[in-house]
């Protein structure tokens, strides 16, 4: 099983409510704006605590509000990919891919960027990226922190319609070639119906 999940958390007059198990490949987590996806994802991560449930990823509980057990952030080696990349705008591109990098990791950085196609663009900065190059560098930066499941929050939302199609398949990819655990938000059907295994509604 990759994820078991059950989950509440208020957060003001919101009631974050979240219960799930899913097999491998990728869970795509969908909703309208404001039901509380990146709230789930945040939990997760270990970024936000909830007030009550379980927590479990490939087999490891990463939280439990019955037993006490609560992982740290680092130690649950999520790979996080936002929907605006977030990459650091003072860092060339390679440095970005870097950043958390560790040695073990599932891929090498000449790998990643293979993989991704974005080798040649290694040394340019940040700002000088399309959307989808950007994305492709983010989920390159979330691949060599050597994580155990990634976390993507609407990867595609900010993109046009050429740039989503680009990114689309590197997620395919990933989702087929590299076996990890993928928890995928989403308020788009289509783009949902097409990536996921297992849907989950929130
Ligand atoms: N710190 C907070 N204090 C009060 N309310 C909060 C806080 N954080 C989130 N919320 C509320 O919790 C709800 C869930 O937020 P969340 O961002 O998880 O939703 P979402 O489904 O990811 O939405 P979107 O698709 O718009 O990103 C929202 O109604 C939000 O306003």
């Amino acid at each position: 099983m990759s994820f078991e999940i059950s989950v509440s958390r208020r957060l003001g007059d919101t009631l974050v409510q979240c219960a799930f198990v899913a097999d491998a490949g990728l869970t795509a987590l969908f909703g309208p704006s404001g039901a509380g996806k990146t709230s789930v994802l945040n939990m997760v991560a270990g970024l936000l605590k909830p007030d009550e449930g379980r927590i479990v990823v490939a087999g490891e509980v990463l939280f439990d509000s019955t037993s006490g057990t609560d992982i740290s952030v680092q130690a649950r080696r999520a790979g996080y990919v936002f929907q605006d990349g977030r990459l650091f705008p003072h860092m060339r591109v390679r440095d970005n891919l870097l950043f958390g990098s560790s040695d073990d990791g599932l891929m090498s950085l000449a790998d990643a960027a293979e993989f991704l196609g974005i080798g040649h663009l290694l040394d340019r900065w940040p700002r000088t990226l399309s959307g989808g190059e950007a994305q492709r560098v983010a989920i390159g930066r979330a691949m060599l922190s050597n994580p155990r499941f990634l976390l993507m929050d609407e990867p595609l939302a900010a993109l046009d319609r050429a740039r989503r199609e680009e990114v689309m398949r590197t997620i395919e990819r990933l989702r087929d070639e590299l076996g990890l655990p993928i928890l995928y938000v989403s308020h788009d059907r289509a783009e949902v119906k097409r990536l996921a295994g297992h849907i989950v509604e929130i």
